[in-house]
């Protein structure tokens, strides 16, 4: 399955008394990828939670992600992405098989990449693009590194950072295949909203 599309990643904060409602809008509207990224160490909530979007995930034929847990991504039969210090990538692939989706953090660093690809990794991630309310420490990526990415890799590349409609085209013009967003889609003030901006996410990636 080639991985194009819009990449939803949940927020506990942004989302709390709305977590399943605004995820299900943002499905509705068209979701390749969604992460479960939930920083708490709430393991019972955690694993309530994620079971939730698996089923939901089951019903609108998008694939769920966990994020830094590849336990928990094991323990559900779903993917997982991995940071530069969650652990390493070749047992992970091992654990979690050969058909699982397992994405890898490369930030601004193309040998980074390169080296994800050699252990296994489905897709890599650049950013952060831009200024990012969600996580405002993450260090930056140019456009340039994108083109450089899109000459050396042969995997599908996510950019993640600040990415909202109004400045995502050019990363679609530099060969972005999936867009990792958090409050550029769920930062809008209702579901329609969200189920909104998930199609004109779509429709700028042409899917
Ligand atoms: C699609 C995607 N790209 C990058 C990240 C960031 O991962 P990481 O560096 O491990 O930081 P945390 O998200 O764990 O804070 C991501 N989660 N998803
Ligand atoms: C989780 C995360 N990782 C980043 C990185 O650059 O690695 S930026 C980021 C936050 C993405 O949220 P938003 O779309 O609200 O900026
Ligand atoms: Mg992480």
């Amino acid at each position: 399955m080639k991985l194009r599309g819009l990449y939803a990643i949940t927020d506990g904060p942004l989302l709390a008394g709305k977590f399943l409602s605004y995820v299900e809008a943002a499905l509705e509207g068209g979701v390749t990828l969604l992460q479960y990224r939930d920083k708490s160490s709430d393991e019972a909530r955690r694993l309530r939670e994620a079971e939730a979007l698996r089923d939901l995930c089951e019903r609108y034929k998008s694939q769920l992600i966990i994020n830094d847990d590849a336990e928990l991504a094991a323990r559900l039969n779903v993917g997982v992405h991995l940071g530069q210090t969650d652990g390493p990538l070749s047992p992970t692939r091992a654990l979690l098989g050969s058909k699982a989706i397992i994405g890898s953090t490369c930030h601004a660093q193309l040998e980074l990449a390169e080296q994800a690809a050699k252990e296994g990794a489905s897709y890599v991630a650049f950013g952060r693009f831009f200024n990012s309310n969600t996580k405002p420490g993450a260090p930056s990526c140019s456009l340039d590194l994108l083109d450089e990415a899109k000459r050396t890799l042969h995997l599908p590349i996510c950019a993640i950072g600040g990415i909202t409609l109004d400045n995502a085209a050019p990363l679609v013009a530099h060969g972005v295949d999936l867009l990792a967003v958090v409050h550029g889609l769920f930062g809008a003030d209702s579901t329609a909203e969200v189920t909104r901006r998930a199609r004109a996410f779509n429709e700028l990636l042409k899917v």
